[in-house]
């Protein structure tokens, strides 16, 4: 046995002392696919060359080199990403990353002949795509408003995209054999307090439901809307609110997404997670971290990462969780940013899927004194002797050799894109 494997065994025996199966958990955490998000890789910029700036109240900070100019150069930058995140996962577009543009053809008007290579290319590494329609940086974002917007020609252009994505969506669940989850996100909303809240929010409604007008199977598609508490330029109202989705997704059936960068820094995603399975059945997850704001940086295994972990797999219903990342910095190389939110959002995971039943079964009989203790105890368990085996057994480096086979590409292919 290497080193690894003699660490892994001494670890499955402390676990099994615990009351934990180490092996069980390992099997449970192969099955939880991440939505990688290609976005992280072109700065949000997408494929459409119309030199739109990034809008909508988001922001991209840095300038590293090797940002991917074309579908092509992402898919690369994602395949070696791809080849260092542990498990088999799922690819997450934004609606205008697409592989060609078509003469006289907007985003309302984008068919799968749009995304065909994304598309050949999941099918080739046997993985599914999500997409996502993108109501923003496109000049129909008008005074920063899409699907609530006053003009009913601007609404209709961005219901149409929003329809075209969910086809585009249902033709890659088709063809991939597990459903694409269209999340939609608008940044609509208001920098300073705003006149009419109300009538923002119910052409937003109806807009939402003129997207959602046709049915696709849930094995095809599955429909998700996801709230925000503000962006920039929108610090003061934004008609997507939490309050709204909420009600939105509960009324109309579908998945509310709930990004860890989109809520006061108080409060708690994790704990949103059970009371909303209390009465809804599947929900989105988007992984971020927002410092001080909804900054997107990339996750690092804190608390709040480590409690969202554990609020979705400590009831048996992560199969109904779709974890999707969702950060972008570009002050790092963009492929290590992915390879090292990834691995930190599966290590909280595996931290969450190890934790022994001492603190639940203290506090089924009152006994918090001793759940506080287990809960602290099980801090230092061995985890990290699990997640190298997961590497190993993934046949993706342990440790910092991820890193290695990262500098070699940048040199080879990041480096020279200008
Ligand atoms: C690019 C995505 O649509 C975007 O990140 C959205 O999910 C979001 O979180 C905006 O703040
Ligand atoms: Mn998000």
């Amino acid at each position: 046995m290497n080193r690894i494997e003699q660490t892994f065994a001494l670890a499955r025996e402390r676990y099994a002392e615990c009351g934990v199966n180490a092996d069980a958990a390992l099997r449970r955490l192969a099955a939880i696919p991440l939505s990688i998000h290609a976005w992280q890789g072109d700065d949000v910029t997408g494929f459409e060359n119309t030199g739109h700036t990034l809008t909508g109240g988001c922001q991209v900070t840095g300038n590293y080199p090797g940002r991917a100019r074309n579908a092509g150069e992402l898919r690369a930058d994602l395949d070696v990403a791809l080849k260092l995140i542990p498990g088999r996962h799922r690819v997450g577009l934004q609606g205008h990353q697409v592989d060609r543009m078509l003469p006289g053809v907007d985003r309302d008007g984008f068919t799968l002949e749009h995304f065909s290579g994304w598309l050949e290319w999941a099918k080739g590494k046997g993985i599914g795509l999500d997409l996502a329609p993108a109501f923003y940086s496109h000049p129909l974002l008008d005074h920063g408003f899409s699907l609530s917007h006053p003009d009913p020609g601007i609404r209709r252009f961005w219901i149409d995209h929003g329809r075209a994505c969910r086809r585009i969506g249902a033709e890659f669940g088709r063809v991939l054999g597990t459903p694409a989850v269209c999340n939609f996100w608008a940044p609509d909303g208001f920098k300073d307090t705003p006149a009419d809240r109300f009538g923002f929010r119910l052409r937003l409604r109806d807009a939402l439901d003129a997207c959602f007008e046709e049915p696709f199977a849930p094995e095809l598609e599955r429909d998700a809307v996801e709230s925000k508490l503000f962006g920039i330029g929108t610090e003061s109202c934004t008609v997507g609110s939490n309050d709204f989705y909420l009600l939105y997704a509960a009324q109309r059936h579908k998945m509310p997404c709930f990004d860890s960068g989109h809520f006061h820094p108080t409060e708690s995603v994790a704990d949103k997670l059970p009371a909303v399975f209390s009465l809804i059945d599947e929900v989105l997850l988007h992984i971020s971290r927002g410092v001080h704001w909804d900054s997107d940086h990339v996750t690092v295994l804190n608390d709040e990462l480590l409690s969202i972990a554990r609020e979705a797999v400590a009831y048996g219903y992560q199969d109904k969780v779709h974890f999707a990342l969702d950060y972008f910095d570009a002050s790092i190389n963009r492929v290590a940013a992915w390879v090292i939110g990834a691995r930190d959002f599966q290590k909280a995971l595996l931290v969450a899927l190890l934790e022994p039943p001492a603190a639940r079964e203290a506090e089924a009989r009152w006994d918090f004194t001793a759940r506080l203790a287990a809960q602290e105890e099980a801090r230092s368990l061995p985890w990290g002797a699990v997640w190298e085996y997961f590497c190993l057994t993934n046949d993706v480096p342990a440790g910092l050799g991820f890193l290695d086979e990262i500098r070699i590409y940048e040199k080879q292919v990041l480096e020279v894109r200008k």
